[in-house]
């Protein structure tokens, strides 16, 4: 018999059993929200980014944050303007019991057990190809994305930049039956939208303009392998039913043939955004997102496994040139670490690792505030870091100058700046994101 009051989850090695823990919120003036307490924790506010979404001017953008611990449900306030309370009490960070009642600024909050409890499988391992996490949410989508490799099943990966969809992908193409064949990869934000169909469909000799050969698209490309589709987000919408033909048939019609030609490539797809609010909006086909999300999996910003913070670095280290290890990182950096919120995740956190190498002295700036830019240094200083986190850094720098002077010629207007830089909007609209850059147009 389970107790319909606990609330404290269940630890094996290969699976986390879960009580069934419904949340109700009452705001003043809409309906009341349910949700359910998952693996993954639940971020409640007013902002479209949340996972529970309060209509309710008392609560603030991210107001608090609700997960499972192994000791109970624990609720964290995440510095919001009207405070979060348990039985009246304002807490920092509290256990909430289904007999105690929340309140966020005003808004009750309350917690019921269902029925009997869910058991989440999780990966024994604390990685799956290059991708690290012993983290609880990390290790169940281990565990969900070992099963879905051994099919040919389309995949759609969910997360924020930088969570480390491109690597889950490609160590779900290494753990596949398909690992030795292509691995190919196109962000479809990063091209032109009037190439995208070329690109991706192929063309025959002639079809347009400069078609000089014949020239088979990704989907054919990747067959006996994986077409990884990132940003998918962002494929033109008249692109997309040609997409969900070709998918369902196994077929594209190279750009100029008459013919079909078959086609055997798995495709994952992934994106940063929120898929369903683009179908809600109609700039998503509705019947493309199901062909896509098979199997659909959310990777959890790291803000949200914090434990993984020290594996990464780890991780992060080591590969360093000569490789270093924790001890030889200044003393309050872990700490330092894990108190960031980690806008860039994992890759951010690279990043982060690799400054704290060349500016030991400077931990904090490099952590928390504004990094040193490596603008004025010379290849040599970069011998210290691996090639790829050089090259990261050199192109991070190259990126914010690059975007500034094209917005800055083209008046602040986003358009013409990427059709003057040759990719689309989004990409332009992305990196700005990701830099931190404003537009004045
Ligand atoms: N779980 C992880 N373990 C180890 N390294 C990781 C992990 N997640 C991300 N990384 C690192 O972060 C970098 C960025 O990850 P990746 O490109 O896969 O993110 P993404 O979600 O595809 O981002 P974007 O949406 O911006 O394309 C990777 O090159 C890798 O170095």
């Amino acid at each position: 018999m389970h107790d319909p009051t606990r609330t404290i989850t269940t630890l094996r090695s290969d699976a986390v059993e879960l009580p069934d823990l419904r949340i109700l919120v009452t705001p003043q003036k809409s309906p009341p929200i349910e949700a359910t307490l998952g693996v993954a924790p639940l971020v409640l506010g007013t902002s479209g980014e949340c996972d529970v979404i309060i209509p309710d001017s008392r609560v603030s953008r991210r107001h608090c944050q609700l997960r499972f611990s192994p000791r109970g449900v624990v609720l964290t306030d995440l510095g919001s303007k009207n405070g979060t309370f348990i039985n009246d009490v304002l807490i920092v960070e509290g256990f909430l019991t289904p007999s105690a009642v929340a309140s966020l600024g005003g808004v009750p909050l309350t917690m019921r057990v269902g029925g009997a409890p869910v058991v989440v499988p999780l990966s024994t391992s604390a990685s799956f190809g290059e991708a690290l996490g012993s983290s609880v949410p990390m290790r169940a989508l281990f565990a969900r994305l070992e099963r879905a490799a051994a099919t040919s099943e389309t995949i759609l990966l969910l997360g924020e930049s930088g969570t480390g969809k491109e690597v889950l992908a490609r160590a779900i193409h290494e753990a596949s039956p398909r690992s030795g064949g292509p691995f190919v990869v196109f962000d479809c934000s990063a091209v032109a939208p009037n190439l995208i169909e070329a690109e991706l469909f192929g063309y025959t000799k002639g079809a347009f303009t400069g078609a000089q050969s014949a020239r088979a698209g990704l989907l054919e490309e990747a067959s006996g392998g994986t077409l990884f589709l990132d940003e998918i987000g962002e494929l033109p919408l008249d692109l997309q039913p040609k997409l969900l033909r070709a998918l369902e048939a196994r077929q594209v019609r190279r750009i100029g043939a008459a013919a079909y030609t078959s086609f055997d490539a798995r495709v994952i797809a992934a994106t940063h955004r929120d898929l369903q609010g683009r179908v809600a909006s109609g700039s998503f086909r509705e019947d493309l997102y199901y062909r896509l999300a098979v199997v659909e999996t959310v990777v959890p910003p790291l803000r949200e496994r914090k434990e993984d913070i020290p594996l990464l670095v780890e991780r992060f280290l080591a590969a360093q040139v000569p490789p270093r290890s924790l001890a030889d990182l200044p003393p309050n950096a872990l700490e330092l670490l894990r108190g960031h919120h980690w806008p860039g995740n994992v890759r951010e956190l690279r990043n982060t690792v690799a400054r704290l190498m060349l500016f030991p002295h400077l931990a904090e700036e490099a952590i928390v505030k504004v990094a040193p830019r490596p603008a004025d240094m010379s290849v040599g200083q970069f011998a210290a870091l691996p090639l790829r986190e050089a090259r990261d850094m050199v192109v991070e720098q190259f990126e914010r100058t690059y975007i500034a002077m094209k917005l800055r010629e083209s008046g602040g207007n986003v358009a013409r700046a990427a059709a003057s830089m040759g990719v689309s909007r989004q990409l332009v609209h992305r990196l700005m994101e990701r830099y931190g850059i404003r537009s004045k147009g």
